[in-house]
């Protein structure tokens, strides 16, 4: 039997681990907190991310992640991108040389613009054939209602990939593999920076002509990233691009979505984060994504829009005022 250790019991964790478990794979959720590894064993919910979701009763949860590691084929990581490293300096050296390493997150690393495959493969050492990601629309509470979607999952070695589609593939979870991981990663993390001034345009009423065109410049956006970093531009019309924007920008269970409604209402970024309390993946990384893109003399108006709001007290109205004073120019890529 596939056997996976995965790291975080938040909301993402939580749902992640029933989809393995709902596919067969034994499945051991590893959190910091004893009192809420005890109720997921006795009670088979987890009170404070997912209440009322009923867990598959096979499905364990520990403190201990040697215990968890032992024989996993699998360790997948759910949680906040930039605690990552200092995870994984305690988590690494408890692995098999032979487990796969799977980055569930959705950010850059402050600081060295790494992406988390490669904050992974760093810490680890693991080559990249033992190292995979997870990406797409996939909003955590509505597969723990078992509402169907996609996802892709993605390893340079596509046998790895096809591994782990085996060992998440549901009646309502479909995974298709893909060897992008450079582009999925990307596109996951540039996601949530677009989400949240789609959320300032909700916020602000602007209507739905504005949402469109931030989506479809935002993905212009990644896209541009993307290539200038060596992923597949095709990979941005597919799920882990075009397929989670739309989700994102659209939804009201988007942590990123809301926080930008909340900016875009007018409270301040402290008030935000107040209001939606979980991991807001954008808030942090549409810093390094800026960096990122700065690095590689990329053009990104929107996310420079996103830092001008979060980290620099600039105004929604202001930002959206200098986004559309862009000097004109023809819709390519470029
Ligand atoms: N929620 C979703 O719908 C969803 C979907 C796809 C991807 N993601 C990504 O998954 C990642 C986790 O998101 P989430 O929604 O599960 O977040 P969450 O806030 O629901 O849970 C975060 C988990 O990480 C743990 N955690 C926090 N700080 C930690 C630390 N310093 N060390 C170890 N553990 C720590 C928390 O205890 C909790 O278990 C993010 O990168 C997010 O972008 C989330
Ligand atoms: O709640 P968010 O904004 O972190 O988005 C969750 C998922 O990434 C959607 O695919």
């Amino acid at each position: 039997m596939t056997r996976a250790a995965v790291f975080g019991t938040g909301n993402w964790g939580t749902a992640f681990g029933m989809v393995l478990a709902d596919a067969g794979t034994d499945v051991t959720l590893v959190g910091r907190r004893p009192e809420l590894a005890d109720a997921i064993n006795a009670r088979h919910e987890n009170p404070d991310y997912l209440p009322g979701v009923a867990l598959p009763e096979g499905m364990r949860a520990t403190t201990d992640p040697a215990e968890a590691l032992r024989d996993a084929d699998f360790a997948v990581l759910v949680i906040p991108s930039q605690t990552l490293r200092a995870n994984l300096a305690e988590w690494a050296p408890l692995a098999d040389s032979r487990t796969v390493w799977v980055s569930l997150m959705k950010g850059v690393e402050l600081g060295t613009c790494m992406r988390m495959s490669e904050v992974i493969a760093e810490c680890t050492g693991a080559e990249a054939k033992r190292i995979a990601v997870v990406s797409g629309p996939n909003l955590a509470r509505e597969i723990a209602a078992r509402k169907p979607a996609a996802a892709v999952v993605a390893s340079e070695d596509i046998a790895v990939a096809e591994e782990l589609q085996k060992a998440c593939h549901t009646q309502y979870f479909r995974p298709y593999t893909n060897t992008d991981v450079v582009g999925c990663e990307l596109g996951g993390a540039i996601k949530n920076v677009i989400g949240l001034a789609a959320g300032m345009a909700d916020g602000m009423g602007l209507g739905d002509n504005a949402k469109g065109t931030l989506i479809t410049r935002g993905l212009a956006e990644a896209t541009r990233l993307g290539v200038a970093v060596g992923a597949d531009p095709y990979t941005f019309s597919g799920l882990a691009g075009l397929g989670d924007l739309v989700a994102t920008c659209g939804s009201s269970l988007s942590r990123n979505h809301m926080f930008g409604v909340h900016l875009g209402r007018g409270l301040t970024v402290d008030q935000a984060t107040a209001e939606v309390r979980q991991t807001t993946e954008g808030v942090k990384s549409c810093r390094s994504v800026l960096a990122l893109a700065e690095r590689h003399d990329v053009d990104m108006p929107i996310a420079r829009a996103v830092v001008g709001v979060v980290h620099e007290g600039h105004a929604p109205k202001e930002m959206l005022a200098a986004l559309m004073a862009r000097s004109a120019k023809s819709e390519g890529l470029y």
